[in-house]
Formats: structure tokens, C-alpha cells, sequence
């Protein structure tokens, strides 16, 4: 067997790890169910309380940024993560009240602390693309 195929067929991709798209699906709708009442962040998602169609809009975003990104088949059709947040003026505070969202809902859903760690790293990678600087 050559090396790349045996890499190839031992590889889990994070993409696998998190459970695929329905493990990403239930990563989003709890992380933004987190949003909607944490106090530090609460006031930027209030507003599309009443437009479900733009919330399911930017949910479907979120999966497929975060399928894409880890080793998925999705597309990401979205905005880039500079050109979503450039006008928000987000505080570094923010920024961690969300990530703290991410971790917290992935605890709640069993997801062990070596996975919870290396989406830590990846959410860090994209801070300065987030926040006001
Ligand atoms: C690593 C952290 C973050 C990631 C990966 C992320 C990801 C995304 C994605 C993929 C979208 C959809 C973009 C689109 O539909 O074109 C989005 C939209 C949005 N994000 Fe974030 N985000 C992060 C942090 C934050 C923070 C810290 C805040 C505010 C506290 C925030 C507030 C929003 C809001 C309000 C929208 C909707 C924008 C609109 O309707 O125009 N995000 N985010």
C-alpha cells in the first residue's frame, strides 16, 4: 500500500470528528440558542429574533464555514469572516463571549475536551479577521 493511501485511510477528518453536518447543525443551533442569552453578546442576535428566514440564512452560513473549514464537502457561500463582521465594531470581550458559547455548547453535547481544545485554536486563528481593531 503506498504511503498516501494508507495516510488517506487513516485520516479522520475534524469534519468526522465532530460528527459530520447534523454534529455541526447541533453545534450552531445551540451555540446561537447560547447567544440569544448570554449577557456580553445578547443585544448584536436580539434583532433577528423576528426574521427566522435570515437566522436560518446565517445558521446554514455558520455549518457550512465551519464544514468547509474542517475537512467537509461543503461549500462555503457565505461572506468572508472580515467583510461579516468589518462594520460590527466587535470587542475582544465579545469575541471570547462567543467562543465561550462554542465551548460550553460542546461540552453540553459531550464533546471531549482534546476536540473541544482544537476548535478553541481554530476560533483564535480567525480573531483578528473579527475584531475591531
Ligand atoms: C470565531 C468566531 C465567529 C465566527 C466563526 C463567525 C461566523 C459567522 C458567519 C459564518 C456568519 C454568516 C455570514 C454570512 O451570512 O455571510 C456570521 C454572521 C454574523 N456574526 Fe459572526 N462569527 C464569529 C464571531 C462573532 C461575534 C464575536 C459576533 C458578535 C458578538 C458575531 C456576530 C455576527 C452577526 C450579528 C452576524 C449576522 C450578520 C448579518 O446579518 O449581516 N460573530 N458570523
Amino acid at each position: 500500500m503506498s504511503q498516501s493511501l494508507a495516510h488517506d485511510l487513516n485520516t479522520v477528518t475534524l469534519f468526522e470528528r465532530l460528527g459530520g453536518a447534523a454534529g455541526i447543525r447541533r453545534i450552531v443551533d445551540g451555540t446561537v440558542a447560547a447567544h440569544m442569552c448570554n449577557p456580553v453578546i445578547k443585544a448584536r442576535f436580539q434583532p433577528y429574533e423576528d426574521q427566522p428566514e435570515r437566522v436560518e440564512e446565517i445558521k446554514q452560513h455558520t455549518c457550512d464555514f465551519f464544514a468547509a473549514g474542517s475537512g467537509g464537502p461543503d461549500q462555503y457561500q457565505g461572506r468572508s469572516m472580515a467583510e461579516a463582521h468589518r462594520d460590527m465594531d466587535i470587542a475582544a470581550e465579545e469575541y471570547e463571549a462567543a467562543a465561550d458559547d462554542i465551548m460550553t455548547t460542546m461540552t453540553a453535547l459531550n464533546y471531549d475536551a482534546a476536540l473541544r481544545d482544537e476548535v478553541y485554536g481554530i476560533l483564535q486563528s480567525l480573531k483578528d479577521e473579527i475584531i475591531h481593531k
